[in-house]
């Protein structure tokens, strides 16, 4: 018989907004302990999990898990690449878009039933100015926010929603020149997002045609928008059309240089950084193997849109009806309108 294979979890206590017992109670319970044997870590500070996970891989563990969002993920994917070693993931974050671009299920009997399955791929990974990312990282508003996110002490989906529809109010394009494969191109923009994902998080799609194993990035320029754009963008980017929208400008690249006017911060990940006015961003192909569902589920649901927003800024349960949901969709736009005229 095979020897069993060993799994390292590694818990982050502050992601998202839930208490991770449960589901270190499930894995006791669910996980297939005829395949593997397991350990459980919890991080202690920012940085902890890539310790564990780098000292985990050296000493042959076979898969390290992330019980967390897509910064506990980060964490860990970075010290796995180029390794023998797996990354698995129990989504527990606030955004979780890494899961939820690979299928991943969002509840922990599903993800650990994913494990016990244990089919691998491996997926490309970023660099942003020497910061490894695997679902996105960018420049502009995006990162300006997850900054604020960073202070604000509180994590969860309302918190960041209110942070984005507040700091949307005052916030100021600036002036990029993108350095590509072709040549440079100047932007005026809200936010330069390269994504190896297709999401933010949340099933917000800011580059829907993003694949993690082509090794490209997708770029999303989001251009000065009014207010009046809003509810097509918000609308546009749960429908994974965003691309579609006139504000839009989108390109592939393998490595590209962002030069901006002044150093500012960056994301990646999700998590802010403050680099100099040049950032160098690229893609390194298939340098991550990690755990997913064998075949992820396609499936086309038309009302997927408004579930997609209504779980972003809502876990109220949708109602059923057609014209409901319209509602539901309408009210939805009329408040993200009110709130970004809000003055302060
Ligand atoms: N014990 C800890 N104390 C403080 N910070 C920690 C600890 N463990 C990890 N962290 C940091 O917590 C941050 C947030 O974690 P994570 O991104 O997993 O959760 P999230 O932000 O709720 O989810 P998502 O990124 O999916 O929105 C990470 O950047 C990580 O560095």
């Amino acid at each position: 018989m095979d020897a069993k294979k060993k799994i390292t979890f590694i818990v982050n206590p502050i992601s998202g907004t839930h208490g991770k017992q449960a589901i270190l109670d499930l894995i006791e319970k669910k996980l297939d302990l005829t395949k593997y044997e397991y350990t459980i870590c919890r991080t202690e500070y920012a940085g902890h999990a890539s310790e564990i996970a780098r000292k985990a891989s050296e000493e042959g563990c076979d898969i390290v898990v992330a019980i967390g969002g897509d910064g506990t993920i980060n964490e860990i994917g970075r010290s796995l690449v180029h390794t023998n070693t797996a990354l698995g993931i129990i989504p527990c974050g606030s955004g979780n878009g890494l899961a939820r671009h690979l299928h991943i299920p969002m509840d922990a009997k599903g993800a650990i039933d994913t494990l016990n399955k244990g089919f691998q791929t491996t997926i490309d990974y970023g660099i942003i100015d020497g910061h490894l990312f695997f679902c996105t990282c960018g420049v502009g508003f995006d990162a300006f926010v997850s900054l604020k996110f960073a202070d604000s002490g509180k994590r969860g989906l309302l918190t960041y929603l209110e942070n984005t529809l507040h700091e949307s109010l005052t916030y100021r394009p600036e002036t990029y020149e993108i350095e590509n494969s072709e040549g440079t191109v100047k932007y005026k923009a809200f936010l330069i997002a390269c994504a190896n994902a297709s999401q933010y998080g949340n099933n917000a799609y800011i580059a829907p045609q993003a694949s993690l194993t082509d090794g490209l990035m997708n770029i999303t320029i989001l251009e000065p928008f009014t207010v009046l754009d809003v509810p097509a963008l918000s609308f546009q980017l749960f429908n994974k059309t965003i691309d579609q929208n006139s504000r839009i400008k989108t390109m592939t690249d393998k490595k590209i240089i962002i030069h901006r006017s002044k150093e500012g911060v960056f994301h990646f990940d999700g998590d802010p950084m403050i680099g100099g006015k040049d950032l160098e961003v690229e893609i390194k192909p298939k340098g991550l193997h990690i755990i997913t569902p064998e075949k992820p589920k396609e499936t086309f649901d038309p009302f997927s849109l408004l579930q997609n927003l209504t779980d972003f800024v809502d876990k109220r349960p949708l109602t059923t009806t057609l014209a409901h949901r319209h509602k539901q969709l309408v009210k939805l736009n009329q408040n993200i309108l009110r709130r970004l005229s809000k003055k302060d």
